[in-house]
């Protein structure tokens, strides 16, 4: 494993952080999530998968990023992560939310492969990997929640994935600023219920989580 891997202080700071997110997760899911961070900065280097090199800073900047929009996928059932990338935020949901069927796509086959690693070492068996273009899927059923960070535009995020969502289902998209000007580019069919700023303990920058689902704009 990585030298100057302090799992105990980064443990500390995980599980500081989960608690003032509200969330209670088991001393056996901070472990998973503390195998899942051990793997993305021992491969990153091989798969880069992230610019965060800082072990601190990625406890805050994905896995309590990713854990702040837990609550938001509370009534999901059946979830796409589209470019999953190093696995944010379909990884640490695939954790925190056991019961969850969590699908993650990436079209860039080295990243998968370490998506498929993950899963194996930490044993994630609601947890499906494909390789390519969000646009050439397919799924039977269709998924409730269909999220993404750090992805695309809104519009785009919408016109390529929409054939995989169920007709009630809703886009989760995990975004940094308040994304006013997209908001207003949605393609037409699709409105915004809901969006809820996010309080990363320690970061220090504006998060969002926008809801999407079929409707006209108000
Ligand atoms: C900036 S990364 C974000 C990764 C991760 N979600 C995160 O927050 O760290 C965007 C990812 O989208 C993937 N991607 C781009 N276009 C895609 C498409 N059409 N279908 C699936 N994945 C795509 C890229 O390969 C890349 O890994």
């Amino acid at each position: 494993m990585r030298s100057g891997f302090d799992r105990s202080a980064l443990s500390q700071r995980l599980a500081d952080g989960s608690r003032a997110l509200g969330l209670s997760l088991s001393d056996a899911q901070l472990s998973q999530l503390m195998d899942y961070l051990q793997l993305l900065a021992k491969w990153n280097s091989v798969y880069n998968l992230t610019a965060v090199r800082d072990l601190s800073q990625m406890v805050t900047q994905h896995l309590l990023d990713s854990l702040a929009a837990v609550p938001a996928f509370a009534a999901a059932t059946r979830v796409l992560d589209v470019g999953a990338g190093g696995g944010l935020p379909g990884i640490v949901l695939a954790v925190a939310r056991p019961d969850l069927a969590i699908t993650l796509i990436d079209t860039v086959h080295k990243k998968t492969a370490f998506l498929t690693q993950v899963k194996a070492e930490l044993g994630l068996q609601n947890v499906t990997v494909k390789t390519g273009r969000v646009e050439q899927l397919q799924a039977d059923p269709p998924f409730d929640v269909i999220t993404s960070r750090a992805f695309a535009e809104l519009k785009d995020f919408i016109t390529w994935s929409s054939h995989l969502l169920s007709p009630d289902g809703c886009f989760l998209a995990l975004k940094g600023v308040y994304p006013r000007e997209e908001m207003e580019r949605l393609p037409q069919g699709w409105t915004v219920v809901e969006v809820v700023a996010l309080d990363v303990p320690g970061l220090g920058a504006e998060r969002h989580i926008v809801r999407i689902q079929r409707g006209e704009q108000q």
